[in-house]
């Protein structure tokens, strides 16, 4: 399949400026999915990657990037293969070593930018003890249907599945529970009905105890994202919950630094990041539309305010993680 050279001829266009006009024709939930896309004399060869799709979104598929590549200068035929390969599902563990640092609204809010990228994301809610993603996320009081023995996860309004021990159990309830119990209960929102959900990010809880190890066990994540503010106590924290996650074998994806701005200070997670060599994701100030729009359940990433800047920005560098296992 590989006719790199001669591809291209139309307009006398180089190949990869053909590759990038095509796929800026497209709307991020088809680009992700393409995995070439070139012209040769007058017609678009489009490689895109289907295996998660029922066969009538495979057609909607083709109609809609036949459709919008037709309309381009130069493409006078669009064909189409699709892979039929099936992706595996994804899993990114979203970590920190102190509680209260926000790993549950920074989970929340980069599920929501990714989804608004174009891909199929679900949350998961490891924080047995303490689930904050039913508010998070809107659906405080609303409990998932069972089907076939596997939970099935609901539908926030953002367009991000979710399931917590908060939609499952009473408030406070859990709090009796042992380690092993907890990382059970974890292991049954995995394991949950996910559809054709591509990624799932767990908000895992602080620390690095019994939930953890258990999940490094049965449910080893594809990759973590440690968080933090930036103080040194929480940095020694982090780079703790690192080291679990290292020792699992588990790709340490990047470091945030969360509210960051005069209280806490600003810079010192990216120059700890630096040190321990691991990549840098951004830096979400300290801001209070982000703490209240929290408590309403409407994530800043779900409009197009300042607040969601940061998370989209980081929700960027994900994807291209995904997609190419660098930021
Ligand atoms: N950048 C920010 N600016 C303002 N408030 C924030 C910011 N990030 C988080 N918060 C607020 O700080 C509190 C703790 O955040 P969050 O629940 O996300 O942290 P956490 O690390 O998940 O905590 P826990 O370990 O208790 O689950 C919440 O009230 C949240 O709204």
């Amino acid at each position: 399949m590989s006719e790199g050279n001669n591809s291209g001829a139309t307009n006398g266009r180089e190949p990869a400026g053909e590759e990038k006009r095509l796929r800026a024709a497209l709307p991020p939930e088809i680009d992700h999915r393409v995995r070439s896309a070139r012209i040769l004399n007058g017609r678009a060869i489009i490689v895109a990657e289907a295996g998660d799709l029922s066969e009538a979104k495979r057609e909607e598929l083709e109609a809609e990037i036949t459709r919008l590549l037709s309309t381009l200068d130069g493409v006078e035929e669009v064909r189409i293969a699709l892979t039929g390969e099936r992706r595996r599902r994804r899993i990114i563990a979203v970590g920190s070593g102190k509680g209260g640092v926000g790993k549950s609204t920074l989970t929340t809010n980069l599920a929501v930018a990714l989804a608004q990228a174009g891909r199929s994301v679900g949350v998961i809610d490891g924080d047995i003890y303490g689930p904050s993603q039913p508010k998070l996320l809107a659906t405080e009081g609303t409990k998932p249907a069972v089907e076939d023995d596997k939970l099935v996860p609901l539908e926030s309004p953002y367009g991000v599945r979710v399931l917590s021990m908060g939609h499952i159990v009473a408030p406070g309830k859990a709090l009796a529970w042992r380690g092993p119990m907890a990382g059970k209960a974890l292991g049954q929102l995995v394991d949950a009905n996910w559809g054709d959900t591509e990624l799932l990010l767990i908000d895992m809880p602080p620390g690095t105890g019994d939930v953890q190890l258990s999940m490094m066990a049965d449910h080893k994540p594809d990759g973590v994202i440690l968080i933090s503010t930036p103080q040194d106590l929480a940095l020694i924290d982090a780079a703790r919950a690192g080291q679990l996650f290292e020792q699992g074998e588990v790709a340490i994806i990047g470091l945030v630094e969360n509210m960051s701005g005069e209280i806490f200070g600003s810079g010192g997670v990216e120059k700890f990041a630096h040190a321990l060599d691991i990549p840098f994701l951004g830096r979400i100030p300290l801001n209070a539309e982000t703490r209240a729009s929290g408590d309403a359940g409407k994530p800043p990433a779900a409009s197009e305010g300042e607040a969601g800047e940061p998370f989209r920005a980081i929700g960027a560098k994900v994807a291209r993680w995904l997609d190419t296992g660098k930021v």
